[in-house]
């Protein structure tokens, strides 16, 4: 599995190839420079053969010296290379003050940006991993001119290649910092910022040695639209295993197209899918939903349908019992139990061989909801809270998660973080959606999947992993009503055989879930899901 790096941890993997004398830090940026310009002719093989126009924009850092090798290997390519500086180059230091001595080229200043023919590339080497400020509009504005050279004449598009990352994207949160806009109303400020991210995408991004945090969260993958991730050298750190939760302060990437030749049937996350031949449905495990009443049991029985189909041996829905008819007449193999109150609950679990719990799917919010959840917690059962069992205790979050015990999943969208984790969710520019998870986990004491395009499922020992549904991953189907109850479902139905960790549980649910939505594809509703799981697995090849 791949792992995600935080920018300090990539400069100490940096800084650890010098002291051994692996490599110098001039090697490095060389083989950055090199590398960049291979995987980019890989990705567009029409430029290898003809002689192109490529404007280099170098910034003030190193990521600017991975800019001037850029410019010289174009050049030794024939092409015709403008190179254009942030700042004084004269001021350049180490490394990068190296590599400015070795382009033979003129450097001009950043306002000669839009001056000159259309070319056929763009390089951003302003700003890699070392933006610790607002992006300068000098930089926005340079972008800018060089998209908008020959505008309205026919003929290519300019293809923008990022060296590292799109300049003013912070790479541990994968949010965009742009300067302040002045005087501007919200709602100017707004679209600026919206047309300021339109200028700074790439088409390309590659970056090196391993992906950044940033690449994969928040504004990230929009951002960097394809990645790529050049090797320069530097010492791989060991592959943590995608069935042991990963270690604590690092964060593995779930399921990314780089672990593919993990996911066969007796691999990730087949393993944790396939049952033993000689497991009977009660060694499955047997899963209860706690349903909503009368009109309000559709996400139940979504929750309840999916633990079944994903291998769960057994699933009950326990609603009240004027629902009772109702759902009699939509379920043949989940069951049914008339669940009055949490007493009636308690009741039902003092059944031990009951292993994984879903409240809040459909449940309604308010105190019925928050006793059903306390006698759940206090039954320590493989149990997902999700939707109403959250807002439930919107006024209370610290009673909930005193009840919270280690086998516990929560799984809150941002509004859900929101009502929960306030101070949390209002992250301040160096959070990341990460770090705010992962605080939220050890205030709660149990796993949070906190759900998006990039879900993170963070443990309250400090472990993280992160899904992304982009790069070629992309599952926009998913955003329908009803997926989360999937979701919550997923989750119950892995951790009721009691085999995997809520964790682990957590990570192959989200993987499962976008897998199954781009299965299905267009037209996609939350029914369709648990429906399409089968098809998955035979894809698995199990
Ligand atoms: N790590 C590795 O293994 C390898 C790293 N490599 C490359 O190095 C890159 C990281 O280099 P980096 O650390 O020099 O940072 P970078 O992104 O060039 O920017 C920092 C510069 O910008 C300045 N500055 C900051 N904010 C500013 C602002 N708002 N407005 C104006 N200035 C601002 C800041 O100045 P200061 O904050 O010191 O005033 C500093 O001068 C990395 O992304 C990769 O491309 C490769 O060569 C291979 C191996
Ligand atoms: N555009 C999208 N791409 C990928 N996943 C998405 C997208 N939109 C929503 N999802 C996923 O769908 C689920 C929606 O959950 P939730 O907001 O709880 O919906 P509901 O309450 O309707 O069930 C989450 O797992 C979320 O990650
Ligand atoms: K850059």
């Amino acid at each position: 599995m791949t792992e995600l790096l935080s920018v300090a941890q990539m400069r100490a993997a940096e800084a650890e190839a010098m002291r051994s004398g692996a490599a110098t830090g001039l090697q490095l940026m060389e083989r950055a420079g090199r590398g960049a310009v291979a995987a980019m002719l890989e990705e567009w093989p029409d430029l290898v053969a003809g002689r192109w126009r490529a404007v280099v924009l170098c910034g003030p850092g190193n990521n600017g010296g991975d800019g001037y090798v850029v410019a010289r290997r174009l050049a030794d390519r024939g092409w015709a290379v403008e190179v254009l500086a942030l700042g004084d180059p004269a001021r350049l230091g180490g490394d990068a003050a190296k590599m400015r001595a070795l382009w033979t080229g003129p450097v001009a200043g950043l306002d000669e940006a839009g001056a000159g023919p259309r070319p056929g590339l763009l390089v951003d080497a302003l700003f890699g991993t070392g933006l610790t400020r607002p992006l300068p509009w000098e930089a926005i504005t340079a972008m800018r001119a060089v998209r908008d050279r020959a505008a309205g004449q026919p003929g290519e598009r300019c293809r923008v290649l990022a060296i590292d990352c799109p300049s003013g994207l912070n790479c541990d949160t994968g949010r965009v910092d742009l300067p302040p806009s002045g005087d501007d109303a919200p709602e100017d400020a707004e679209a600026r910022s919206h047309s300021a991210i339109g200028i700074l995408s790439a088409d390309l991004t590659v970056t090196f040695h391993a992906p950044k945090r940033g690449h994969y969260l928040e504004a990230g993958p929009g951002l960097c639209q394809r990645l790529r991730v050049v090797d320069i050298g530097l010492e791989p750190s060991e592959a943590p295993s995608p069935v042991e939760p990963p270690a604590s302060g690092r964060v593995r990437l779930v399921g990314a197209r780089s672990c593919a030749a993990d996911l066969s049937g007796d691999l990730w996350p087949g393993q944790l899918l396939r049952p033993g031949a000689g497991d009977h449905k009660y060694r499955r495990g047997h899963v209860l939903v706690v349903s909503g009443g009368v009109g309000r049991g559709g996400a139940a029985r979504l929750a309840a349908r999916t633990a079944l189909r994903i291998g769960a041996g057994l699933v009950t829905i326990g609603c009240p019992p004027a629902a009772l008819q109702e759902n009699a007449a939509r379920l043949d193999a989940v069951m049914l139990r008339p669940l009055r109150d949490a007493a009636a609950l308690e009741a039902l679990l003092s059944d031990p061989r009951i292993s994984g719990l879903v409240l809040g799917p459909g449940a309604g919010v308010g105190a019925r909801t928050r006793e059903m959840v306390g006698v759940a917690l206090a039954a320590r059962r493989g149990t997902v809270l999700d939707a109403d069992a959250l807002t439930s205790f919107a006024e209370a979050p610290e009673e909930l998660f005193a009840q919270l015990h280690p086998g516990c999943v929560l799984t809150p969208h941002d509004g859900e973080f929101a009502r929960l984790f306030p101070d949390l969710a209002r992250r301040d520019r160096q959070t990341s959606r990460v770090d705010a998870a992962l605080a939220a986990a050890a205030r709660a004491g149990a796993v949070v999947l906190l759900k998006g395009v990039d879900t993170v499922i963070a443990s309250p020992e400090g472990r993280a992993a992160v899904h992304v549904a982009a790069y070629g991953r992309s599952a926009p189907w998913l955003g329908t009503a009803g997926a989360g109850d999937v979701l919550s479902g997923m989750i119950a139905g892995l951790l009721a055989p009691g085999a995997s960790a809520p964790q682990v549980a957590a990570e192959a649910a989200a993987w499962l879930h976008v897998e199954a939505a781009r299965r299905f594809g267009p037209g996609l509703i939350a029914e369709d899901l648990p429906e399409i799981l089968p098809a998955v697995f035979r894809d698995l090849g199990l």
